[in-house]
């Protein structure tokens, strides 16, 4: 099967260059418009698709980023990994402005936003025990081992409603009781969705501040984010590039099952299950529904 690299571009990357037969194309899913066009050609021989979070111009809030449009136009494209590219904040003295990290794990404090794209009518459950794909996060860690960056890996990611950064009592909660390593606002649901839709999913964490339990670094400030992620934006453009030739143009199925995620997840028997729901579904569960 053919590879193709999917990339969801967070705050500060809107674009990458470099790709063979750039074209900016527009997908359109049951599930709404996707946050802007998405940018597909080949990099290294591999085909790649990259879609803006936030959208070109950093339209998007995290709150109504279209999660569910975004995951099935990568899909329904033909998408076979999703690499999410996000700024984050860090609870770790180690973990520095600057310094990358490949989250594995996820806890999710969202409450403003569709979930899944199952519901009445057709009931699934996926397990996110592992939310993120070892091959892929592994690849990930390499790419940037070989770009020079320093990055972690491993690390727990709080996903937080926002728009507004955490008060100092949540920021030393997450921290000191949750053991949570990095803060962000997007990368949940769109983990979760990325397994429902069969994707094998990694996320590199850029980090831009010390949230605002650091003593040594008061609140989080939003211009001095800024000035981070533009340095950080084009260690992760770099980054992202080497993917192609560390994944190659073939691949096969998934080691860790990322890609039958469904197989024994949907609940509501056949006979039962609503037309219309079944008929969206199209390209996020056609495998198993038929
Ligand atoms: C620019 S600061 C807050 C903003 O940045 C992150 O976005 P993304 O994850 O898409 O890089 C964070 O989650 C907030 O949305
Ligand atoms: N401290 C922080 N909290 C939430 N999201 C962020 N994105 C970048 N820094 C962040």
């Amino acid at each position: 099967m053919d590879t193709y690299i999917g990339v969801i571009g967070g705050s500060g990357i809107y674009e990458i260059d470099g790709l063979e037969n750039a074209e900016w194309v527009t997908v359109e899913t049951p599930w709404g418009a996707p946050s802007d066009q998405i940018l597909t050609g080949v990099y290294d021989g591999v085909k790649m698709a990259f879609l803006p979070r936030h959208g070109r111009g950093h339209v998007h809030s995290p709150t109504t980023v279209p999660y569910r449009a975004n995951i099935d136009a990568l899909k329904r494209l033909g998408v076979t990994d999703v690499i999410s590219v996000s700024a984050c904040g860090s609870f770790r003295d180690e973990m520095a402005p600057g310094d990358f990290v490949i989250v594995d794990q996820f806890i999710d404090r969202t409450f403003a936003r569709e979930k899944s794209f199952f519901g009445t009518g057709c009931v699934a459950h996926v397990s996110v025990a592992h939310p993120t794909c070892p091959r892929l996060s592994e690849a990930c860690f390499t790419a940037a081992t070989d770009a020079g960056i320093k990055v972690h890996k491993g690390g727990t990611y709080l996903a937080m409603e926002g728009p507004q950064f955490s008060t100092l009592a949540e920021s030393k909660m997450y921290r000191e009781s949750w053991g949570c390593d990095v803060i962000g606002m997007t990368n949940m649901p769109e983990a979760k969705l990325a397994r429902e839709a069969e994707l094998c999913y990694a996320s590199v964490a850029m980090i831009t501040d010390y949230d605002s339990w650091h003593p040594d670094h008061g609140e989080v400030d939003v211009t001095e984010i800024i000035k981070t992620l533009v340095g950080n934006a084009d260690k992760g453009r770099d980054l992202v590039k080497r993917l192609p030739a560390l994944l190659g143009a073939e691949r096969d199925d998934c080691p860790h099952g990322c890609d039958k995620a469904l197989e024994f997840a949907i609940l509501t028997a056949p006979e039962k299950r609503d037309p219309a729901l079944v008929a969206k579904l199209d390209a996020v569960a056609g495998r198993v529904l038929g």
